[in-house]
């Protein structure tokens, strides 16, 4: 396909500080797959190029297709971006196994997750979908939004890949946006994406998330539950895999489950249902265990979690039901 541009290079990077694998597919986003015959190799699509990505001991082997006309030399960044590489795991998971057992025992065959450094509109969106979801049907649903607002950007075995549509592309379409998702049965999803669309605009459209960077961590996770459908949870996932807060911790009814019988035993043990304070309470809880990079030990718990879960491949379909309070009304 002459119209693609194609580039290909090899970085170092060692396969203890990095499992493809989980990171990839591990529920933080929902555009990569791996070839059946090939588990080592992954393809998909991340900052407008369609990548195949695959590993040796050493090094990490890449080919970039699409990309228009744009000059992109930058390949290697951008892959050390996405994959956060100048954050150094091996010495962080030194620290966590130190600090809880839990964590010790449940790192041991997964430690080389690396929280993934996302597009803010594209993990936003998909995490509205995650909602009472799980991966497959996430999956399809993204592909629905690319295939639909994004733009083509490769075309292989008779298969197009679009790049994840753009704020713009999806304001332009923001009369027919609901009707078109509902239709195409994303349920209430479909209201909560559009409107979350229009009030990014209302609040300074893609600047909006370099503020959001800027902020405290809890500042900018209360700027986020101001777009609807957006909870604790979900605004969590958020500034976590997208704004560089790498202290956020979301709280899924699994992770609540690890706090009640490991780190809070005693304080949750009656708890039935999570308040916006109980949920603080918790992921304070982790910040106080795990420090300041407390979200990237919760993704090595989840993926530990979602590893024991595969066969129901559930993510958020076990989201919590946060008790709302009148507060905090959307949680
Ligand atoms: N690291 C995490 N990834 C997630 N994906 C998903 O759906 N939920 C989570 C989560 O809590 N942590």
């Amino acid at each position: 396909m002459s119209c693609f541009k194609t580039q290909s290079g090899k970085m170092p990077c060692k396969a203890k500080e990095l499992n493809l694998h989980l990171t990839l597919l591990g529920g933080q986003s929902f555009r990569w797959k791996t070839q059946e015959d090939k588990k080592s190799s992954f393809y998909g699509v991340a900052f407008g190029h369609f990548w195949n990505l695959s590993q040796t001991e050493e090094f990490l082997e890449f080919t970039a297709h699409g990309g228009g006309e744009k000059k992109d030399n930058d390949l290697e960044n951008k892959l050390k971006t996405y994959f956060r590489l100048d954050f150094n795991l091996s010495e962080n998971l030194k620290l966590w196994k130190k600090s809880h057992n839990h964590f010790k025992e449940k790192s041991e065959y997964i430690q080389s997750v690396r929280v993934l450094n996302q597009e803010p509109v594209e993990n936003l969106i998909s995490f509205i979908c995650s909602q009472n979801n799980h991966i497959n049907r996430i999956t399809s649903m993204v592909e629905h939004l690319c295939s639909k607002y994004g733009e083509k950007i490769y075309s292989c075995d008779g298969v197009n890949y679009y790049s994840f549509p753009t704020l713009e592309a999806f304001s332009k379409n923001l009369d027919t946006l609901e009707d078109d998702l509902r239709k195409a049965k994303f349920g209430y999803r479909a209201k909560f994406i559009s409107g979350s669309i229009k009030k990014i605009n209302e609040l300074g459209g893609i600047e909006w998330f370099d503020n959001l960077r800027a902020l405290p961590y809890k500042k900018a996770r209360q700027e986020l539950v101001k777009l609807p459908g957006i909870g604790y949870k979900v605004a969590d996932c958020i500034c976590l895999m997208s704004l560089g807060h790498l202290q956020a911790v979301p709280i899924d009814t699994h992770i609540f489950q690890i706090a009640q019988k490991h780190y809070m035993p005693e304080a949750l043990s009656k708890i039935k249902s999570v308040t916006p304070k109980i949920y603080d309470d918790i992921s304070d809880k982790f910040r106080d265990v795990y420090g300041e990079y407390a979200g990237w030990a919760q993704t090595i718990l989840f993926c530990a979690q979602l590893s024991r879960f595969k066969e129901k491949e559930d993510t958020d379909g076990d989201d919590i039901k946060l008790k709302r309070s009148k507060k905090a009304k959307k949680c």
